[in-house]
């Protein structure tokens, strides 16, 4: 097929989901015998580039979820709340009732095949209507059905893990009790749930809308990915924005989840939920690209915490291998390792209060590397807490909080940089801007000085803007610090002249 783009230019566009090629102005589609079918650079991309924008094929309420969630935007619903006139499935207001999916998809079928909504608001039942609203397709767009057809399912794998038996129950609801096996087979039932599990998108604040975007699903996973993705959910589309400079015919790379744990722990889910190995560059090294995320402290009395890191990273039949001091050689066994990462993890969890994580920091400084991503984690929302939390924010902060809240943003965003640049510099400003006019107070600095740092800020407080500007959720931050962060910083500058 040929297509002219909106700059008027010849651009073919061959079905992907026939011939397994797909083409943009700048991406191409090409299969690997490790990732399998995989998008590519067609030219030199630059950072901050908008590569992808899709629209949605199709989305439901989060898989396996037994809560009720509304018909139409998916949201929880609680004990007061509407039903659909028509099928009278619940629904938290009038405008759900003629959203997309539902009016044209479930809501008549519903009715035409007397399937009722259970009588609680806890049922498996509501966990099933993702998969039935995707096989409908199958009879409403035999088009749609066909490209999510074409996705990996990995139905071979799936088949002899505990997952098979959710897929069972959704076969039974479907099949059984709403009394549609005339329609849809067992096997199409497996193959939606596990179409969903491996290309699935989460969307939503509350990640309970489970989504399929098929282009943007063909993008490959890589621990330090090249690009992100940003959900609009008002519009159902997933953008995809280069994060780094991308060389012609490099692989464009997301991270499926989990970017900010351990190699370890990332490696075993993706295998459990991806079924894949990832041997990507930071998984590949013990030192996760000089960040340390994963190394542990040894316990030897005399050793004085050498670094613990795996023996072996590469290969799958590595996965169990021993970890070791690289000081003193002493041997840890994996599974040791893990139980003090779980053990630790749990804790962290159950932090609430700033001192609560400051004294959870000393706790680690003897089992972990400070850059660890247990302590790393505890140190990141430490970032956001300080200026931000009940008797710490910005206005309140001392200045020892505020030297504090700066030398946690300046650790976290090191870290950052290589694994995902973000929001801690606009965090990082705020500290230094509080102390600069903390310092300019107490005339303890010429104000030509106080200049400079400032205009320091403003350059990390742009930085900042354009990273919010890229991601949907954070655009409305973007406005608010250009309109009024941004403008304050300016006026404070200028003052000093
Ligand atoms: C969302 S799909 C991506 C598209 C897929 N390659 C295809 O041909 O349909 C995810 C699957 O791609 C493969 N994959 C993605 N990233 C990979 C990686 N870094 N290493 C190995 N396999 C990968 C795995 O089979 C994974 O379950």
């Amino acid at each position: 097929m040929v297509r002219k783009s909106s700059k008027g230019k010849k651009k073919v566009h061959v079905d992907i989901f026939r011939d397994q090629t797909f083409e943009t102005e700048l991406l191409t589609c090409d299969r690997s015998p490790i990732f399998g079918r995989f998008l590519k650079a067609k030219s030199d991309i630059q950072k901050g580039t908008k590569i992808l924008n899709e629209k949605c094929l199709i989305a439901g309420p989060k898989i396996f979820d037994k809560n009720a969630a509304c018909i139409g935007c998916y949201s929880y619903l609680n004990s007061i709340h509407l039903k659909c006139t028509n099928c009278s499935w619940p629904l938290c207001n009038e405008r759900c009732e003629q959203s997309k999916y539902h009016s044209e998809l479930d809501c008549s079928f519903f009715v035409e095949r007397k399937i009722k909504p259970p009588d609680s608001l806890k049922s498996i039942e509501y966990g099933a209507i993702a998969v039935l609203r995707t096989l409908l397709l199958k009879i409403c767009r035999p088009k749609d059905w066909e490209k999510l057809l074409s996705l990996e399912h990995h139905n071979d794998d799936r088949k002899n893990l505990p997952l098979w038996n959710e897929d069972i129950v959704a076969e039974q609801i479907i099949r059984e009790q709403w009394n549609l096996g005339d329609l849809f087979t067992a096997d199409e039932i497996h193959t939606v749930c596990g179409i969903y599990e491996v290309n699935g998108f989460e969307m939503g604040a509350f990640n309970t809308i489970a989504s399929i975007f098929p282009f943007c699903s063909l993008i490959t996973h890589s621990c330090i990915p090249n690009s992100g993705h940003f959900e609009n959910v008002s519009d159902e589309t997933l953008e995809v924005v280069s994060l780094v400079n991308i060389d012609k015919n490099a692989p464009i790379t997301m991270c499926y989840d989990w970017c900010l744990k351990g190699t370890d722990v990332r490696r075993r889910y993706l295998l459990k939920s991806k079924y894949f190995y990832c041997s990507c560059a930071r998984c590949n090294d013990p030192f996760e690209c000089n960040t340390n995320f994963s190394t542990i402290l040894c316990n030897n009395p005399d050793c004085k915490n050498g670094s613990v890191v795996s023996t072996k990273c590469v290969g799958l039949a590595n996965i169990d291998a021993d970890w070791k001091c690289r000081k003193c050689s002493k041997i840890f066994k994996v599974t040791n390792v893990r139980a003090i990462v779980e053990k630790y993890e749990k804790i962290g969890e159950t932090l609430g209060t700033v001192k609560d994580k400051e004294n959870f920091l000393l706790k680690c400084k003897s089992i972990f590397h400070p850059s660890h991503f247990i302590p790393f984690a505890i140190k990141f929302s430490l970032c956001m807490a300080y200026g931000h939390d009940a008797g710490y924010t910005l206005h309140e902060m001392s200045q020892s909080d505020a030297h504090r809240k700066m030398e946690l943003c300046q650790e976290v965003l090191k870290i950052l940089d290589i694994l995902s640049p973000g929001n801690i510099l606009y965090e990082l400003q705020a500290a230094e801007v509080l102390l600069s006019r903390n310092i300019l107070e107490s005339g303890r600095c010429p104000k030509t000085l106080m200049r400079k740092r400032l205009q320091n800020s403003l350059e990390k407080l742009d930085e900042a803007i354009i990273i919010f500007e890229l991601s949907y959720p954070m655009r409305m931050l973007a406005e608010s610090a250009k309109m009024s962060t941004r403008l304050e910083l300016i006026h404070f500058i200028k003052a000093l002249k």
